[in-house]
């Protein structure tokens, strides 16, 4: 059973609950760059997602090397942005075959909640199995761990 981590961090708060998520399965971690940086200024970056959100573009991310065919089970972890998929992952995610697989998405946000990522998570791994998402409202707190992990084992029993 391939077991695979897939994430966009841009400040690290989804980076943290992916590496929780690691220790807890014994997954591969894969995080997603994009290959031209976004502005260092907030409100300029902000300015270009939702830019590129509103034109359809997908961003380019840095080449990863993985090999889908072999993957069983993957973990998909993205912030909130504008209530989608970060734009960078969202490329990755259309560029792969989910056909058949299990994702499983987690994701972070600054108060929004889920909005509608999971589905939209659906809509880019056509043909794949969605399982129910853990939601996070910053980072994952030490007292929020056992729910966590009772989370992981709900969702992929098969995986241990
Ligand atoms: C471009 C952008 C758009 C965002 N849009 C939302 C939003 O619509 N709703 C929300 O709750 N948080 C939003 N946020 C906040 C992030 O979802 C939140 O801070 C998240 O935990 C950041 O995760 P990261 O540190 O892994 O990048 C946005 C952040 C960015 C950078």
């Amino acid at each position: 059973m391939k077991v695979l981590i897939v994430y966009y961090s841009q400040s690290g708060t989804t980076k943290h609950l992916a590496e929780l998520i690691k220790v807890i399965t014994g997954a591969d971690l894969i995080e997603i760059h994009e290959l031209h940086p976004y502005s260092s200024d907030y409100d300029k970056m902000l300015k270009e997602v939702r830019e590129e959100m509103d034109a359809g573009m997908d961003r380019e991310y840095i080449p990863v090397d993985v090999n889908m065919d072999e993957v069983d089970v993957c973990f998909v972890g993205t912030p909130n942005w504008g209530g989608m998929v970060a734009c960078p992952l969202a490329t990755f995610l259309k560029d792969h075959d989910f056909t058949n697989k299990k994702v499983v998405p987690f994701l972070t946000h600054g108060g929004a909640g889920e909005q509608d990522i999971e589905e939209h998570i659906a809509q880019l791994c056509k043909g794949a199995v969605v399982t129910p998402s853990y939601i996070s409202f910053g980072k994952v707190e030490h007292d929020e761990l056992d729910e966590l992990q009772e989370w992981v084992h709900t969702v992929a029993p098969e995986i241990f």
